[in-house]
């Protein structure tokens, strides 16, 4: 393992190499040619980490600064004057993966803040054109934090049994049992302990679900339980869960399933897993594996007591007293109740009668009912609710924020409104030929790709070539390599962790390019795997032109071929679909391929030179230096534009 070099470390920090070395001397660590292994790092992170801090405790102690409601990781690190780069790492310590222009929360801002020995002035006498969000006062008491029950996604491959998981759980649910609730579906799940503890289910099994809600920036989840069948082992979509899970930072419990089965082997998985880095406790490792039964339920409640150690680990916590905000799992239009919304209430506690903003719509709770159909008054955090009293539909993904009255809410959600109308003008998605722009600017550190191709042979030879590529300390870091078609899935991954998706020798199937279309994703397409590597080069150095992108106008069938002298044969055509544009390019297929590529030189409607021939319609086609059309070819013709982008 190479490890990372001094000079990389150095910059990272913002230090000499001259004091890594110093470090390094210190614990007695050698740097192999410069280069440090992981486990180093680690020492060296912690130790230039700690020494930072303190730097910045005794500078900034007691000085107040005042941070406003809406910031950005750029203007935090202003504010801070600590680097951009320190308070991303500060965000991913607390599970958020940001770039520097995006939104910090305002309550992890002010943690963050205080970290650095800041006291954080809350009472900002500057003028506000946009009302604060009332929560505001409340943010400082930070002593009102308690536990709070885990948010659990259920992931793995097709079959594996996480439906039966969830349904075993549910139904061993002996809290629900005993007060008579009936389990409903609202998209997520509350299951109590004998006990008393709680643990909070996605109702949506699959790595889909979360990566879709990620997609719109709601961190929804904090702890993934992976579920792999005994008797078939680690299986394509097994990946894809671990992958996407880990975009996400987010801690993996292991389910061996189906141990019932005579023919499971729970120690196959064990070895697969760890071979993709998840290796089991038992073998000094840190993922949990627990062997199960979905079915008959066997060590279903060792699993849930993991999950609600690993919580505890975790230190989840939440501010039950403070005005509540949420996320939206899940939303309907429902004909007798209007819209109807699950929402999975984050901090605070969410009440009937509150009055709230849920992305560009808003309203006050009507009524709430939770997942064994109950009408409740109030829901503390990680509590799901369905809330019916919204004005309009929400979007999956958008906060839900209680505020002080209706007039507060609706311009809040104005503003959402006039934001997102904003951000749908510029696409959000990053693609390689901004890359160069946004490394420069300091908004991307890294080059994300996911690679999907068409044989095992390839992903490897492109996960090789594309880890040998060093242009100055930018990383690039494959999320997800596997082999097959471009999938919906690996869009949405692409979008929720702006990444790019390769696709070699392989094509996106048709979900997949409607999401691309949508989210505007850059996916690109190869087959040769020098071009690759070379296209990612010049993204680094910001060379690359921009994309050439084909559209095809219409195409006609050849029904008649006529030779006039002094000009060659004329194809008498019938426009199939489309139109046929006069010295537009065109391309002659015969059974599937294609056999010319070039112009149309003239295009004649009954003896009459046209521009153009719609569908439906016949005309006479010439094209450029070519005479060998036959009855039945097919004339294609397109144009080539380039994409509009600006390197
Ligand atoms: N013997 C045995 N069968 C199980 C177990 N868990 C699930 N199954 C069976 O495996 C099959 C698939 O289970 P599901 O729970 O539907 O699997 P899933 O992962 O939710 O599948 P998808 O929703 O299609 O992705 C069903 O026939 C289950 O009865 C188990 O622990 N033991």
């Amino acid at each position: 393992m190479k490890g990372i070099s001094i000079k990389e470390l150095a910059k990272r920090f913002n230090t000499t190499e001259k004091k890594i070395k110093e470090i390094l001397s210190e614990w007695g660590i050698e740097g192999k040619n410069d280069y440090i292994t992981e486990d180093a790092l680690k020492i060296i992170e912690e130790v230039l980490l700690e020494e930072q801090k303190e730097k910045k405790n005794g500078a900034q102690r007691g000085k107040t600064v005042y941070i406003p409601q809406e910031v950005t990781v750029r203007e935090l690190a202003n504010i801070l004057e600590v680097p951009a780069n320190q308070i991303m790492a500060d965000l991913l310590k607390k599970g958020l993966m940001v770039t520097i222009n995006h939104s910090v929360p305002y309550e992890v801002a002010v943690e963050i803040a205080k970290s650095y020995g800041f006291t954080v002035q809350t009472d900002s006498q500057q003028q506000e054109s946009v009302k604060k969000p009332v929560e505001e006062k409340s943010e400082e008491s930070s002593e009102n934090l308690q536990p709070r029950p885990p948010v659990v996604v259920v992931m793995g491959h097709v079959d594996h049994g996480k439906t039966t998981l969830l349904d075993t759980i549910r139904k061993t649910n002996v809290a629900a049992r005993e007060k008579g609730g009936i389990t409903q579906h609202i998209g997520a799940s509350m299951v109590e302990l004998p006990d008393g503890r709680k643990i909070t289910f996605l109702d949506t099994p699959g790595h889909e679900a979360f990566t879709s809600l990620r997609a719109r920036g709601a961190q929804v989840t904090d702890i993934a339980v992976l579920v792999v069948a005994a008797d078939d082992g680690v299986m394509p979509q097994t990946i894809e869960a671990i992958n996407h899970a880990r975009a996400f930072n987010l801690p993996i419990i292991v389910a061996v399933n189906k141990i019932d089965k005579p023919d499971a082997d729970p120690q196959k998985v064990r070895r697969e897993l760890s071979e993709l880095g998840l290796i089991p406790e038992e073998w000094g490792g840190d993922t949990i594996f627990v062997d199960i039964s979905a079915k008959t339920g066997k060590n279903v409640d060792t699993l849930l007591e993991y999950i609600l150690l690993l919580a505890e680990l975790l230190e989840l916590k939440a501010d039950p007293t403070k005005k509540a905000k949420g996320v939206i799992i899940e939303a309907k239009l429902d004909k007798q109740r209007g819209p109807v919304a699950t929402v999975l209430v984050q901090e605070g506690t969410l009440r009937v009668g509150d009055v709230f903003v849920a992305g560009v719509t808003y309203g006050r709770v009507r009524a709430m009912i939770d997942d064994k159909g109950r009408n409740i008054k109030e829901a503390g955090p990680s509590t799901p609710v369905e809330v019916l009293g919204f004005e309009d539909l929400p979007i999956p993904g958008d906060t839900l924020k209680v505020v002080d009255d209706e007039k507060t809410a609706r311009e809040l959600a104005e503003e959402n409104r006039t934001k997102l109308q904003q951000q749908e003008k510029a696409p959000k998605a990053l693609s390689l030929e901004d890359l160069y722009k946004k490394i420069q600017e300091g908004e991307v550190e890294e080059l994300r790709l996911i690679i999907k191709a068409d044989t095992v042979g390839s992903v490897e030879a492109l996960k090789k070539a594309l880890s040998e590529i060093k242009v100055e300390d930018i990383n690039i870091r494959i999320l997800h390599a596997d082999v097959g078609a471009i999938t919906e899935n690996d869009v949405i991954l692409a979008k929720a962790t702006g990444a790019i998706v390769i696709g070699f020798n392989t094509r996106p199937d048709v979900k997949a390019r409607e999401a691309m279309e949508r989210e505007k994703v850059d996916v690109r397409l190869y087959n040769i795997i020098y071009e690759v590597v070379d296209d990612v080069k010049k993204a680094l150095k910001g060379l690359l032109k921009p994309i050439e992108k084909e559209v095809v106008l219409g195409s006609a069938e050849v029904r008649a071929t006529f030779k006039i002298k002094g000009v060659g044969t004329v194809a008498g055509c019938y426009v199939l679909e489309g139109k046929i544009v006069r010295n537009a390019r065109a391309r002659l297929i015969r059974d599937g391929v294609v056999i010319y590529d070039g112009k149309i030189e003239s295009l004649k409607r009954f003896k009459e030179d046209v521009q153009e021939v719609a569908r439906g319609f016949e005309c006479g086609v010439k094209l450029k230096d070519y005479n060998d059309v036959k009855v039945g070819d097919i004339i294609e013709c397109y144009e080539v534009k380039l994409e509009e982008r600006q390197i």
